[in-house]
């Protein structure tokens, strides 16, 4: 029975089962919101998932369209992580995993949405993030974790570092999720290559806005003069 096998997800991801009466409406309830919040999670961090993350950046490109004011979303990478792996196993790389997440999580605001996106990559959205304090954000981020030392074994301590790729949501067009990613991503890349532990962020939002987010504008504009 499906409500069996939910239960028993529950109870081995250790999140709390409704107080109120089996099988009352008020109880089922309850079930399905422990099962939302459970497939919205990621299991190491405890961070938002992929699922969930790619939702709040919807929310937030309609937010955007909507009111005219900036937010940043960062592409975050551990450096040379699989060096980590390699070295100290795969149990050392999850604490170092979980470590990063715990500091990027410190930094931010309480409306800022952290999340682990792949297995050594995070993604932070900041709402109503002005790109005049984009850079400081980024760099208080990269600082926050360089500060970080992890027990992996008794008496192994281990310092890491991260690259920051950052790109604003741009205010005049109906973009996608998908190609803010894209464009924070390609900073990251940049970080990664002018030598890794740096936050790099698209300085002209006007002229880096492709030529597909200007189709979709477009798109946009003539259905809404329909
Ligand atoms: N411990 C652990 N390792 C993971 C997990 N997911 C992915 N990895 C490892 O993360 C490593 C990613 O390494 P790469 O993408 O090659 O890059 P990198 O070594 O971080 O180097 P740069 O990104 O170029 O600085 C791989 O070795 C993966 O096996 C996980 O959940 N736990």
């Amino acid at each position: 029975m499906q409500l069996d096998l939910a239960l028993q997800l529950l109870q081995q991801a250790g999140a709390l089962l409704p107080e109120a009466e089996p099988y009352s409406e008020a109880w089922v309830q309850g079930v399905i919101d422990a099962l939302c919040d459970l497939s919205s999670k990621d299991a190491l961090t405890g961070l938002v998932n992929r699922r969930s993350f790619e939702m709040a950046l919807s929310r937030e490109v309609d937010r955007v369209a909507r009111s005219g004011e900036s937010a940043l979303l960062l592409a975050v990478d551990i450096d040379h992580f699989k060096a980590v792996n390699d070295t100290y196993g795969h149990a050392a790389g999850d604490l170092v995993i979980k470590a990063v997440a715990g500091a990027l999580n410190q930094v931010v605001r309480p409306m800022d949405t952290v999340a682990r996106v792949g297995g050594e990559e995070f993604g932070i959205v900041l709402p109503k993030c002005a790109p005049s304090f984009g850079a400081m954000v980024a760099e208080r981020l990269r600082e926050r974790v360089s500060e970080l030392r992890v027990e992996v074994a008794s008496g192994q301590i281990l310092a890491v570092t991260i690259s920051l790729g950052g790109a604003f949501a741009p205010q005049w067009v109906r973009s996608s999720s998908l190609l803010w990613m894209e464009r924070a991503d390609r900073q990251l890349y940049r970080a990664k290559a002018e030598g890794r532990n740096r936050a790099c962020l698209e300085s002209q939002i006007e002229s880096l806005v492709s030529a597909e987010e200007k189709g979709m504008l477009f798109a946009v504009t003539q259905q809404d003069s329909e």
